[in-house]
Parts: C-alpha cells; structure tokens; sequence
C-alpha cells in the first residue's frame, strides 16, 4: 500500500511560529482529517506538501523514496484542491472534461459518474457551488495522482453535493490516500479514517468530538 510520510515540518512567519515539528502519514485506503481553528495553518501546511508554499522545513517521502517540494507537482504522484476555483469560467462543463481527460475511457468515467448529465453543457460559471466543487474533485480524482490534498471541499455546498462529494471521497479513497480539512467536522468526522487537530502549532491525533473539545476547537457538541 503506497504510504505518504511527512516529518519534521516547520513554518514560521515573522516572529510567529506557525507549525512546530508537524508529522504524519496518509495511506492509500485513508482520508486522514486535518481541523483547527481559523489561521492555525491548516491551508499553510497543504500548500507546503504539494510545493506552492515554502516550508522552513519539510520531509516528504512517498514509500521509500524522497521528494524536496519542488519535485511534487512534477511527479504527479499528489494532487491539491486549493480553496478558490481553478476552472475558467466561460468554458461549458462537457469541453474542460475533454480538456483534461483526451482518453475516450476516462472522459465516460466522468461523463457518466452520478448527476454529471444534469450540468455537462452548462457553463463553468454558472454552476452552483456544490455542482463546481463535486466537477473539480470528479476531475482531479480521476487523474493518476495517488495522494490528494483538498482544502475545504464542503466548504459553502449545498448539502444534496455534500452527500454526492462524500459518497465519491469514499469510493476514491479505494485506490488514494487523502488528507482533506474543513471546517465542516460533522461532514470531515463521517468519511475520515483518521483525524488530527492543530493546536498551538502542533499536530495532535483525536477520536471524536470530545477530543476537539478538549483541544478548544469547538466549544460543546451534541
Ligand atoms: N505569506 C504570509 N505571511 C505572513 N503570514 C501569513 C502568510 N500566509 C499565511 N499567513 C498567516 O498564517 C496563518 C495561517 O494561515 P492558513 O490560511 O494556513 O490558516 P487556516 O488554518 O487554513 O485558516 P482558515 O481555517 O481560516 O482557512 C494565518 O494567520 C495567516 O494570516
């Protein structure tokens, strides 16, 4: 099974010291949950695996061989949801499919995944939030890439596409490793196999919502 080990990462900005000594490790057949409050370095720390950040410091190994950030988008062996769009507007859904996928088989693949027929010859901009999330994650988790990092994939969805992105995250996670965060945790809690909490800079494994409470990510739950 591929594994993705991260070790020793650090991040300061300034004088604040914004991610100490962060390690851990996805394999494929996970979806591991990164939570914490706002600012704590969530989308900091993705950007810094896949390479569009610099880390002050960072191991990145993909089973036994090593990667420097630079050689990540390159290798194409891990994708990165950013939280801001990165699809061009003024394209119809069915000709970015084509863009990204020329193989006829690949292109069924997304073509006939589940309500793709309902905005397949809708422009990309007028998708609802919820139809262009679940396009950009059918697009990215079809390509080869074994590892993906997605930055608030529920964010601001409409729940009927919450359910559609979770059902496909947990079919994906057959054959990737994910390491996704959100602030969704109800949504991040229900399809993770393993969850963390950054909290004064460190990375910390937790069980459930007691556990974020403990930590001061949530004040109570249900
Ligand atoms: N280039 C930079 N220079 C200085 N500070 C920065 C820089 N980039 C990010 N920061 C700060 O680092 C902190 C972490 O930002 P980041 O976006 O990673 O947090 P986050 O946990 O993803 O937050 P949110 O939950 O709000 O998305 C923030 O306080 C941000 O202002």
């Amino acid at each position: 099974m591929d594994t993705l080990l991260l070790t020793n990462i650090h991040k300061s900005f300034d004088k604040r010291i914004l991610l100490q000594n962060v390690e851990f490790e996805c394999k494929v057949g996970q979806i591991i949950g990164v939570l914490g409050r706002n600012g704590c370095g969530k989308s900091t720390l993705l950007k810094m695996i896949f390479g569009t950040e610099k880390a002050d410091t960072i191991g990145i190994k993909i089973n036994s061989k090593v990667y420097t950030p630079k050689e990540i988008i390159p290798s194409r062996r891990i994708g990165y949801l950013p939280q801001v769009t990165f699809l061009p507007k003024d394209i119809m859904v069915r000709d970015i499919i084509s863009v990204f996928f020329p193989n006829g088989e690949l292109q069924d693949l997304i073509f006939y995944a589940p309500k793709v027929s309902s905005f397949e010859t809708t422009k990309v901009g007028n998708l609802s939030l919820g139809q262009l999330r679940y396009l950009e994650l059918l697009l990215m988790g079809n390509l080869p890439h074994t590892f993906l990092l997605l930055d608030e994939p529920f964010s601001m969805i409409e729940p009927l596409y919450k359910e559609v992105i979770k059902e496909f995250l947990i079919e994906l996670k057959n054959s990737k490793g994910i390491i996704l965060t959100d602030h969704y945790y109800n949504d991040v809690l229900e399809i993770t196999t393993k969850n963390y909490v950054i909290t004064d800079a460190q990375i910390v494994p937790i069980l459930d919502k007691a556990d974020l409470v403990f930590y001061d990510y949530l004040r109570s739950y249900e």
